[in-house]
């Protein structure tokens, strides 16, 4: 009896045993799985340099000589992978490659990042600014902007845009064997946006203060006598002054039912009016769009036509697309929005153009919450670059990326691989409008003129946007019409 008993206990205990053993087991597992996981949520792989200045120093030589994916984005991209960390200009950075990365940051925009400028821009061109806000604000002012630079606003803006390139090349060009292109097109940029999309009169010396405030965007805040900052702060103050007066000028006049005309200047000024906007947020608005248009719409025109000059069939190509346009006009006719829209082949070499020299190499934001991506965890506070390179210069997007190919445009091309404009909510406001200016100026240029570049492989700089080293002289001579 008790053998049997002694049994039973046995296989009892047993029992107790082995379950336990059974919980031990799974409670270890699923610490491990845990763990596992926990570890799984890493920082990215990277370097992130000497204390607060990180790897700033070797970022900025890279972006000196227009290397910045050659001598820093790809070594990276080799070493560590498509997603890396590294720390620049004193904050912590993740820097993502990629088409679903493009998409991930760029639709996320206001729900895991936000935009994330520099001091100095955010001092210069106003902390009420579009590139500033989010949410609601962001949605306000971007849909004042969207009325003037949609299809039906722009359409208006043809005419006025041929009125300005033809001003344009009579007083700057005429008479002429030399210009700087790149010179000439920011000049001719500041009066498209100011007169064709604002409707606010260029007086002869607001170029050169915005010049002085756009010199100061990228220079480190320091407001010490004589520094770049210091002076752009100045320009600031002097711009701000003239806009304050042209604000309330145009409001006084919009009350006595003046101003006819809509502008987007006029829009501005109505939802302040309307007080959805502030007159501080019209004046903000004002420089930054002079800003977003200025240096960009004139990089992209230098770069078109030193690609054509490098390229002959390309440009007998193009000319072809122009002269066939200019034989269906009068004399004297100007352009329209449909004849713009014949100009396929000359979109084909200027995307091309932006494509090998994206006018913006890409843009900083800043996480808003812990982001997990692609099994990393990028914290709150971190801010992540994305950059236009990464897949423009990627074979598998562009078999022989180096090699220019206005063809590859033919087809459309695979969403957020393309992206001189950006893209998600902050995408470029001002993208149909560059298009306009880019082709409308072009069209003039090679109907009117020949023209050859003065220096075939002028050396590009980034100071941090690209521009012609000598500012991309060229030698011009008149076609006989
Ligand atoms: C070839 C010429 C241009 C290029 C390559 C370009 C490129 C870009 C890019 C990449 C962005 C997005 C930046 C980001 O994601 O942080 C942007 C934003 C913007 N661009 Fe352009 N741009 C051009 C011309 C213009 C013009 C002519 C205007 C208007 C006059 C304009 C107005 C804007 C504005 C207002 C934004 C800010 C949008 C926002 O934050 O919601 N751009 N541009």
């Amino acid at each position: 009896m008790f053998s049997s008993m002694d049994s039973n206990i046995s296989i009892y205990l047993t029992c107790i045993f082995s379950l336990l053993g059974a919980i031990v087991c799974v409670i270890i597992f699923a610490k491990k799985k845990n763990n596992e996981k926990e570890s799984k949520k890493k920082l990215p792989p990277g370097d992130m340099g000497l204390p607060w200045i990180g790897e700033t120093m070797k970022f900025y030589k890279a972006q000196r000589t227009n290397k910045l994916f050659e001598e820093f984005v790809q070594p990276r991209i080799q070493k560590y992978g498509k997603i890396f960390k590294t720390r620049l200009m004193g904050s912590p950075t993740v820097v993502v490659n990629g088409t679903d990365a493009n998409q991930f940051f760029l639709l996320n925009e206001f729900k895991l990042v936000i935009s994330s400028w520099s001091s100095s821009s955010v001092q210069l061109m106003g902390k009420d600014s579009i590139m500033e806000k989010q949410g609601e604000k962001h949605r306000i002012l971007s849909g004042i902007t969207a009325s003037s630079l949609s299809c039906a606003g722009l359409e208006a803006m043809v005419p006025k845009i041929c009125d300005s390139v033809e001003s344009h090349l009579n007083k700057f060009w005429k008479n002429k064997q030399q210009i700087s292109l790149y010179q000439m097109t920011k000049i001719l940029t500041f009066t498209i946006v100011f007169e064709c999309l604002l409707g606010i009169n260029v007086e002869p010396q607001m170029l050169g203060i915005f010049e002085r405030v756009l010199e100061g965007v990228f220079a480190p805040p320091i407001r010490v006598p004589g520094s770049k900052f210091s002076r752009a702060k100045k320009a600031r103050e002097e711009i701000e002054r003239v806009l304050i007066d042209i604000v309330r000028e145009k409001k006084m006049e919009m009350e006595g039912g003046g101003a006819k005309e809509e502008t987007l200047f006029s829009r501005m000024v109505a939802g302040m009016m309307r007080e959805e906007i502030r007159e501080e947020e019209v004046v903000d608005n004002v420089v930054l769009l002079v800003f977003a248009a200025h240096d960009t719409t004139s990089f992209a025109i230098a770069m078109t036509f030193r690609m054509l000059a490098h390229h002959p069939n390309c440009f007998s190509l193009l000319l072809q697309e122009h002269a066939d346009i200019l034989s269906n006009k009068r004399a004297g006719e100007y352009l329209t929005m449909e004849d713009t829209k014949k100009m396929k082949y000359t979109w084909q070499v200027v995307r091309e153009s932006m494509r090998l020299f994206p006018p913006i190499f890409g843009s900083f934001r800043k996480a808003i919450a812990d982001i997990e991506y692609e099994g990393f965890i990028i914290p709150k506070g971190w801010k992540v670059l994305w950059t236009t390179y990464a897949t423009h210069y990627n074979e598998d997007y562009f078999p022989d990326h180096m090699a220019f190919d206005p063809s590859r445009f033919e087809e459309p091309i695979q969403p957020y691989v393309f992206l001189p404009f950006g893209g998600g909510p902050r995408m470029c406001a001002g993208y149909q409008l560059a298009k306009l200016n880019i082709l409308i100026f072009i069209h003039f240029v090679v109907t009117r003129y020949n023209w050859s570049l003065q220096y075939p492989d002028e050396p590009i700089t980034m100071d941090p946007l690209p521009f012609p080293s000598h500012g991309m002289p060229i030698n011009i001579y008149p076609k006989k019409l």
